[in-house]
């Protein structure tokens, strides 16, 4: 085997430059008060190539070998449901004037725009905001790096949508597409009274909200799917009996698609149903809107969030356990939230001490991380400490493959160190005195917050 050495980091450098750059530009996050940039990190790489002289990189391979733990064959590998990707975006759905924007605004420090009148948003706007992590803070404080990047949580904000969506109501087929392309859901529910905000059904009532969005979504759905079935049907009858393995995979995807439908039909979410990964792979490839993850934002008042009681959450909470048990509800105030964005940080501690309370917006932003099954692991060092998104279940070298897609085309190994190891041990050799600093392989399925220094080498022709 040979190996061709890369001496030269300047390619890395401009790698890390592009990412850094496309960050700066799309910072609009009230969490990350912190520089992003640094021309002094550009001037070494965050991540140095793996360099090795040939003979060395037999010697080094047998002993990174030697130190490794028999290969784990990783049984039961499920196929998640959802898109597999790491760029994925949580939309912000309700009923219309429920207070969507206020919320996006204030998470991501935006300007959409959030008026007290239905339909204020039409177009779908979207922006970032750093995930906050202690973990991260522990590994700035301790590296003390020039460049420190968070990992990011993409909002889209979306227009309201209303009874009669799924067919057509209120532009409702245009907003719908808009959540066909977000892959999770923060389902905003007003419970706040508020008489100078229109409510487009009359009066608060939550629990019917909720069910006004479900069934419309349900709705879509099941359009969608009866279409596909039928379309379908109709190519697949065409092949006569001399079905070629095409004709059957269409067969048996149509299948499936029925199966699906029957479910939602029976007033069931998409994401609720057990699903074999087979099934799970053509649910995927029809981007089902009950198939997104959903979290609950309950949209209260000041005073009821302050107070943490509200005459509604015990019917939302029942609604929950009845329709889609296991979900999540997180209560917090819009107005609450946006006030607090507005003042300085030292004064925004001071007032919630005072009131005895916290900001909602921390908890819901890893939530919705979560929802999307991302998670990320680090890399760190004087240079950058950054934090990598993946996809949970994401092995070794394609977790590599973020940083850069030679880095998976050459992967060798993974040096891992867990947060809480490094954190006890104090510094790198500790934990290597310790007997903690892992060796992993191409089987490794990385671990949310794994501190990573990854080895590789690329040869000329990846063929040879
Ligand atoms: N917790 C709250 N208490 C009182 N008023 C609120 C609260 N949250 C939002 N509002 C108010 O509700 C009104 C509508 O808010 P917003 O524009 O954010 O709603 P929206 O759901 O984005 O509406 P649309 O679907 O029309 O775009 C605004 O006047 C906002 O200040
Ligand atoms: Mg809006």
């Amino acid at each position: 085997m040979s190996f061709r050495l890369i001496t030269s980091p300047t390619r890395f450098v401009s790698v890390t430059s592009f990412r850094r750059s496309r960050i700066v530009a799309r910072l609009p996050s009230p969490f990350p008060l912190i520089p992003l940039f640094s021309p002094s990190a550009l001037r070494r790489p965050a991540i140095r190539p793996f360099s090795i002289t040939p003979s060395l990189a037999a010697k080094k391979k047998s002993t990174s070998n030697a130190k490794m733990p028999p290969k784990k064959q990783v049984k039961d590998e499920k196929v998640l449901l959802g898109r597999p990707s790491n760029n994925l975006k949580i939309g912000v759905v309700g009923l219309p004037n429920v207070g969507k924007s206020t919320f996006f605004n204030t998470l991501t420090n935006s300007t959409s725009a959030a008026e007290n009148y239905p339909f204020c948003t039409i177009d779908p706007e979207e922006s970032r905001v750093a995930v906050p992590d202690a973990r991260f803070d522990w590994l700035c404080e301790h590296f003390k790096p020039a460049s420190k990047v968070p990992a990011f949580l993409t909002v889209i904000d979306i227009a309201g949508l209303v009874k009669g969506a799924s067919s057509g109501e209120g532009l409702g087929n245009a907003f719908l597409s808009h959540v066909r392309s977000v892959d999770a859901i923060f389902h905003m529910v007003r419970a706040f009274d508020e008489p100078d905000v229109v409510h487009v059904e009359g009066e608060v009532n939550p629990t019917r909200d909720m069910e006004i969005i479900h069934q419309e979504l349900r709705l879509k759905d099941i359009d969608f799917l009866t279409k596909h079935i039928e379309l379908n049907a109709k190519a697949a009858g065409r092949q006569g009996s001399n079905a070629t393995p095409a004709d059957k995979a269409k067969k048996e995807e149509l299948e499936v698609a029925q199966k699906v439908l029957d479910w939602v039909s029976s007033d069931k979410d998409v994401r609720k149903g057990e699903w074999s990964n087979k099934e799970v792979e053509v649910i995927n490839r029809l981007l089902l809107l009950t198939a997104k993850p959903v979290i609950y934002l309950v949209n209260l008042s000041k005073k009821d969030y302050i107070r943490k009681k509200n005459k509604h959450l015990l019917a939302i909470k029942e609604w929950i356990n009845q329709n889609n048990p296991g979900d999540l509800l997180i209560p917090f105030s819009g107005v609450f939230e946006s006030e607090l964005v507005e003042m300085e940080p030292a004064a925004r501690e001071e007032e919630l001490k005072k009131l005895g309370t916290v900001s909602g917006l921390p908890k819901i932003i890893v939530a919705g991380y979560q929802a999307l099954q991302l998670i990320y692991f680090f890399t760190g060092g004087p240079d950058e400490v950054r934090a990598w998104t993946i996809r949970r279940l994401t092995k070794a070298p394609q977790a590599a493959g973020t940083i850069h897609t030679d880095f998976e085309r050459g992967f060798i190994m993974a040096e891992v160190m867990r947060y809480n190891d490094l954190v006890e041990a104090g510094s790198e050799s500790g934990v290597k005195a310790a007997g903690k600093y892992l060796m992993k392989g191409k089987d490794y399925v990385v671990d949310d917050g794994d501190i990573i220094f990854f080895k590789f080498n690329v040869t000329a022709n990846p063929k040879k």
